[in-house]
């Protein structure tokens, strides 16, 4: 009798696991409540253990109830698979069998932070089409960065990855296109061209305490990772806060920012399952996930005292008296305002100065064109073709965000490079594999600044290139981004020559790089001479 009331719960179990797949977890979305189902899973395996208790012994009812809880998930992830495998609409796309069944395949392929590699040699092997997720499709065709980002009326959507800093909610974490382009209005008033222009002294003196830095140790090996992330924090403590970290100064990491580069070690292997992460960021299992934690704290309280980009973000919420009610916005705007700004300005200064000391003949060009030219003088500089060229360049070899930016297929479906793909289906366009395409580039692996003034021709397919992104989501730091860009290389190229250090071959900062959404760069070291100007 009683194996026979076992045997009927093991196959209810069984039964509800492939109910629940199919009627609740294959609809919507589900990575905002994954701890609660994970809790819940877990009471109701205890509970189940604690009435089995009343008529069994305490062995017994281990067993029963794990067989019962065994059921329940080989019904529930039986279902999954199988539909997955064999049912779901991105059947007819190729990718290794075990990223149609699991994100935590891309998951376990990601635990160094190279998922840029990674994708690239999906692409190597399965073309320009990739499943690489249940409801994932990686795409290297060339239109596809244009196709999910451009238009004001833009119908992709940003995935459930954008919710990953909840409750907080940045700009560039804002999914509904609607709270988005209201805040993007308020947004823009930090990045006008007056406002940008209140932005050159702080530049300007930052750059300068960088220049001492290296000053200091001309003739001397120099990681120069560390000099060029310390300028590009400072400079948005400074313009975010109205404070900077005072690492050039102090010549080391400020303690949030360093939680913050440790922080970011999680989001490289978590990335591609946002249920994972959500998980983590409740349960704090890792040093990693508890310094994330702690430096979204340290940017809430820095927001609390507001100014200078901050200040226009914070005003129109005084002026609308509701600043309580924004507050998750505001501090999620913080975290945007110093990631976004940070480690990506200081990630392109790390590769451009890694070509320059790879061929001195960049270095020599971009002289011949600061003759006659006032260095102090932003305008100036940013009309310098050669000096563009190396920028772009290396933008588009070490793009910033080498795989990020995600998005959605509107529910309807859309056509990507002349498939049609089906609705809410994750759209992945890495721009490290794709602005190195031969289809678009000339020498695609080569380092020819002229292709962006002097040989056009080189590139055949301008639309790979898109290393702010574009369309309603673009960068609204680009200009800023280049400001900064054009005057620091400008005035180190002017008084420096540079080489690699000594026993250095410049191999680890292109073979280390990371991919944490934004990158990090391996170590570059590098040795700086006094310019001789006779
Ligand atoms: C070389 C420098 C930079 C690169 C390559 C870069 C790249 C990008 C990319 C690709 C995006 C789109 C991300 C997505 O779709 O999720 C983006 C968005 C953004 N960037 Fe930048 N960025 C740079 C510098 C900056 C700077 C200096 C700031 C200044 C605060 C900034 C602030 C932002 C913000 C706030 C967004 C979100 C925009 C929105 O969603 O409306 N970025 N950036």
């Amino acid at each position: 009798m009683a194996t026979q009331a076992s045997l009927a719960s093991r196959c209810i179990a069984f039964s509800l696991g492939i109910l629940i797949h199919r009627h609740i977890f294959a609809y919507g979305e589900w990575h905002l409540c994954a701890t609660a189902i994970m809790r819940i899973h877990i009471l109701t395996w205890i509970s189940i253990y604690l009435i089995d208790c009343y008529h069994m012994r305490h062995v017994e009812a281990i067993q029963d109830s794990s067989l019962i809880a065994l059921c329940y998930a080989v019904g529930l992830f039986g279902s999954m698979a199988v539909y997955r495998a064999l049912f779901h609409p991105l059947q007819e796309y190729p990718g290794p069998l075990a990223a149609r069944l699991t994100k935590l395949w891309h998951v376990s392929k990601c635990l160094d932070s190279r998922n840029h590699l990674l994708m690239d040699e999906m692409h190597k092997k399965y073309g320009d089409f990739v499943r690489t997720g249940p409801n994932e499709l990686t795409i290297f065709h060339p239109e596809t960065l244009a196709t999910i980002y451009e238009g004001i009326n833009n119908p992709f959507n940003k995935p459930a990855w954008y919710d990953n800093l909840r409750p907080y909610t940045g700009l560039n974490t804002h999914r509904s296109k609607y709270v988005h382009k209201h805040r993007r209005r308020i947004w823009d008033h930090a990045f006008t061209t007056s406002a940008l222009k209140s932005y050159q002294e702080a530049l300007k003196s930052i750059s300068n305490s960088l220049d001492e830095v290296i000053m200091k140790r001309v003739g001397q090996p120099i990681v120069i990772n560390d000099p060029f992330y310390w300028a590009s924090w400072d400079l948005m403590g400074q313009l975010g806060f109205s404070k900077s970290f005072g690492m050039l100064q102090g010549q080391k990491w400020h303690f949030a920012i360093q939680m913050l580069r440790k922080g970011l070690e999680f989001v490289g292997p978590f990335t591609p399952a946002p249920w994972l992460v959500r998980i983590a960021l409740d349960l704090r299992p890792l040093p990693s996930v508890r310094n994330f934690l702690k430096m979204e704290d340290w940017c809430a309280r820095e927001m609390d005292k507001r100014i200078k980009i901050s200040s226009h973000l914070v005003a129109w919420s005084v002026d609308h008296d509701r600043l309580q009610k924004d507050l998750h916005t505001l501090y999620g705007d913080s975290i945007a305002i110093i990631i976004a700004g940070s480690d990506t300005v200081a990630h392109t200064l790390i590769y451009v100065f890694y070509h320059l000391a790879r061929d001195p003949s960049q270095l020599t060009k971009l002289r011949e064109e600061q003759a006659g030219i006032d260095l102090q003088d932003l305008r100036q500089l940013q009309g310098l073709p050669h000096l563009n060229g190396i920028i772009n360049e290396v933008l588009r070899l070490h793009p910033a965000v080498p795989t990020g930016g995600f998005r959605e297929t509107p529910p309807e479906g859309a056509e990507i490079g002349g498939r049609w793909i089906p609705g809410n289906t994750l759209i992945c366009a890495p721009r490290w594999t794709i602005s190195r395409l031969e289809a678009c580039f000339v020498q695609p692996l080569e380092f020819i600044p002229e292709r962006w003034y002097s040989k056009p021709e080189m590139i055949l397919n301008k639309k790979a290139f898109s290393p702010f992104a574009s369309g309603p989501y673009y960068c609204i730091g680009k200009n800023l981004a280049y400001m900064e860009l054009t005057y620091i290389i400008s005035l180190l190229a002017s008084k420096y020559d540079v080489q690699f250090a000594p026993g250095e071959d410049g191999r680890q900062v292109v073979e280390d790089l990371q991919d944490q959404f934004t990158a990090a760069p391996g170590k570059l070291r590098l040795v700086f001479h006094q310019r001789n100007t006779c």
